[in-house]
């Protein structure tokens, strides 16, 4: 018997398959994980930008994630484009009943510009989703709305990681940096330390689905049982790959490479520092 763990995507469609669900599927796979997905929105999008979303129902969003839940538990699960306080608030229910790692992109606007949650979710998520977090791993933008700051340089994504898990109540935050200058830095912070997880900063434009792929792989390396920290590294050696080999595909922002792990040098390439 092959004996694999499993994890769970909750999330947006992706039909050009570089973000959303079927990104984090394809990391599931690749990271060696059963890849599980329950859809909150059919998002009609590709690499040019978000043409237009259809939300599902509650109700019906209900009945996958129980579809799931009650027949296949995850070691592991990740919310992406949550669009909705409805949709927060039954996820949250949901998720006072199980006590795996959770791992929250919190999805706001695409890399295109196109919003893909509404005003008041933006605001509710912190005090729904963000208590249960293992890990949360916002962009600059995002963190900046969930901490009420701005933010330049890594002393401030520090003072934002540390109010994510200080005052919202998550276990661990990683601030990315991807919208800063210079080096690719995100810090993390744990409780305890912070990390700083930094690699080069790559001339490209294909980075659609970047924080999707990130925090998918995160989240497969948790169902693994690996610490949050041991997690996060390898997440961030993967999305560095991914960016580094970029497949070349569409017209706009194009996907990242979710073989590009596969080409990678050495683990712990990157260097991590206290
Ligand atoms: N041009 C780049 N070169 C290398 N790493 C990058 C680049 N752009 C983003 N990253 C990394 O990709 C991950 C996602 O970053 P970011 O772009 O900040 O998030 P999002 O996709 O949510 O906007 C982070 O680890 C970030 O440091
Ligand atoms: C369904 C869905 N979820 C998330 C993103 C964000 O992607 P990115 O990682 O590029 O910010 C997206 N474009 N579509």
């Amino acid at each position: 018997m092959h004996k694999v763990a499993s994890a769970l995507t909750i999330a947006g469609t992706d039909p050009s398959g570089g973000a959303g669900i079927q990104a984090d599927l394809k990391v599931f796979q690749e990271q060696e994980v059963y890849g599980m997905s329950v859809i909150t929105s059919v998002v009609a999008q590709n690499t040019l930008g978000v043409q237009d979303v259809q939300h599902l129902s509650i109700d019906f969003i209900e009945k996958q994630l129980d579809a799931v839940l009650t027949d296949i538990p995850p070691q592991a699960m990740k919310t992406g484009m949550i669009a909705t306080v409805d949709m927060m608030e039954l996820i949250a229910k949901k998720l006072a009943n199980t006590n795996i790692p959770y791992v929250i992109d919190p999805v706001m606007v695409a890399k295109s510009g196109d919003s893909l949650m509404d005003e008041k979710s933006r605001q509710v998520i912190r005090n729904t989703l963000i208590p249960h977090a293992t890990v949360v791993t916002p962009n600059v933008p995002e963190a900046e709305i969930l901490v009420g700051f701005e933010i330049h340089d890594n002393q401030d994504a520090e003072k934002a990681a540390k109010v994510i898990v200080n005052e919202l109540g998550a276990k661990a935050a990683v601030v990315k940096g991807g919208h800063l200058e210079g080096a690719a830095v995100d810090v993390l912070y744990d409780g305890e330390d912070f990390y700083y997880l930094k690699a080069d900063r790559f001339e490209t434009k294909h980075t659609h689905g970047t924080g999707c792929t990130f925090s998918a792989a995160i989240t497969a390396e948790l169902a693994k049982g690996k610490q949050i920290k041991d997690a996060v590294v390898i997440g961030k050696d993967f999305i560095t790959d991914a960016i580094q080999y970029p497949l070349e595909l569409g017209n706009g922002h194009g996907p990242t490479n979710h073989w590009g792990y596969r080409l990678k040098s050495l683990p712990g390439q990157r260097e991590v520092s206290k």
